[in-house]
């Protein structure tokens, strides 16, 4: 990211969405491969730390830890219980999902005025 590119006073959103589809970024992005994160060669060049779902900075999500905890433990129980497949409507589930964004509400100008008595 250099100043040419991105002047400065400005807001710079990063869309994590796009940021794990993108082919310059991860080899094969929007197939399903687990072995990505397992040590195979063939996504040794993928940038890992690209995509952040739990944001950086001071202002980071608090609860990631509690998340990884929450998902391991529900995924591990799921896949130790369960065999599962893809069932009727399920087709398509990836092209058919909706993107949502937030808003910059601006500010909400308050007066404050000393209380009497
Ligand atoms: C997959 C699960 C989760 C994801 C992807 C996620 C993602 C995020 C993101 C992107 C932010 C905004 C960070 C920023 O503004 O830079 C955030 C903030 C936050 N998250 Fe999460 N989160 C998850 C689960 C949780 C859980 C389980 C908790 C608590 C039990 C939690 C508590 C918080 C709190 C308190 C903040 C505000 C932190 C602050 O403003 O200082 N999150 N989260």
């Amino acid at each position: 990211m250099t100043p040419d590119i991105f002047p400065s006073p400005g807001n710079l959103a990063k869309v994590l969405a796009l940021v794990s589809l993108l082919p310059n970024i991860y080899k094969d992005p929007v197939s399903f491969h687990p072995e990505r994160f397992l040590g195979d060669e063939r996504f040794e060049d993928d940038d890992r730390e690209a995509l952040q779902p739990f944001h950086v900075g001071p202002r980071n999500c608090l609860g990631k830890n509690l998340a990884y905890t929450e998902m391991r433990l529900i995924l591990a129980r799921v896949i130790w219980n369960f065999d599962m497949e893809l069932s009727e409507g399920g087709e398509g589930w990836l092209e058919g999902q909706r993107p949502f964004n937030l808003w910059d509400k601006g500010p909400l100008m308050v007066r404050l005025m000393v209380r009497k008595g």
